[in-house]
């Protein structure tokens, strides 16, 4: 199988018809303080026009257990990825709701990747650190820090990826999604025509 894709920060539906096209394996809805932030209305409208291969993600930040398990009902989010301080234990409890859970793991020094093995989680989220922890920030850590460290999985690097740097990212540390926002973005806006372009150099099937 090769690496999972997750498109970030999805906002309306100028997005949807390469979406439908291209299938991405993970879509991201933003609920955190973010300029990508967006309603549970306007999430739910766009949830239920995705394809059924694309399982959306919603992106949080120290909300409290029921405020983000009321979001994903409302939404239909499949999977809850915490992106800020949240606690091992908040993790544990979403998971005993019956939720997937991502932890997102700021990443500045070889140290922080002690932090992983912390969490019991259904995925590891690895990424630039934004102010507060926060993502989205189009900037990215030295990935060669990922290279030979035994981290638990699935791994999801995120962080500064591009469709010209994403090869460079799989070779060297083949993780099981890539996950990717401001990259596919033209003047702070998604452009259609960067995420084909970037499933398709993940997938190979671009012209080289
Ligand atoms: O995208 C945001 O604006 C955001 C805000 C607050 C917390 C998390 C956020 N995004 C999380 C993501 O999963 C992004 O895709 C990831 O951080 C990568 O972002 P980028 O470097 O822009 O590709």
């Amino acid at each position: 199988m090769g690496t999972a894709v997750k498109i970030c920060g999805l906002m309306n539906e100028k997005v949807l018809p390469v979406i439908r096209e291209m299938k991405p394996e993970y879509a991201g809805f933003v609920f955190a303080p973010s300029r990508r932030r967006v309603s549970v209305a306007t999430a739910r409208e766009l949830i239920a026009q995705l394809p059924s291969e694309t399982v959306p993600v919603g992106v949080f930040m120290n909300e409290t257990v029921a405020a983000m398990d009321a979001a994903g009902r409302q939404a239909g989010l499949k999977i809850l990825q915490l992106h800020g301080s949240e606690s091992a234990e908040t993790c544990a409890r979403l998971r005993r709701e019956g939720w997937l859970v991502w932890k997102a793991f700021p990443i500045t020094s070889l140290d922080d990747l002690k932090n992983l093995h912390r969490y019991e989680v259904d995925g590891y989220l690895v990424d630039a650190a934004g102010i507060g922890g926060a993502g989205g920030t189009g900037k990215s850590f030295p990935w060669q820090w990922l290279v030979g460290v035994p981290l638990p999985k699935p791994l999801i690097l995120a962080g500064g990826l591009r469709p010209d740097n994403v090869r460079q990212a799989l070779e060297e540390v083949a993780p099981t999604v890539v996950d990717v926002s401001s990259g596919v973005e033209i003047r702070g806006e998604k452009s259609p025509r960067q995420i084909g372009i970037f499933i398709r150099k993940v997938r190979n099937t671009h012209d080289e």
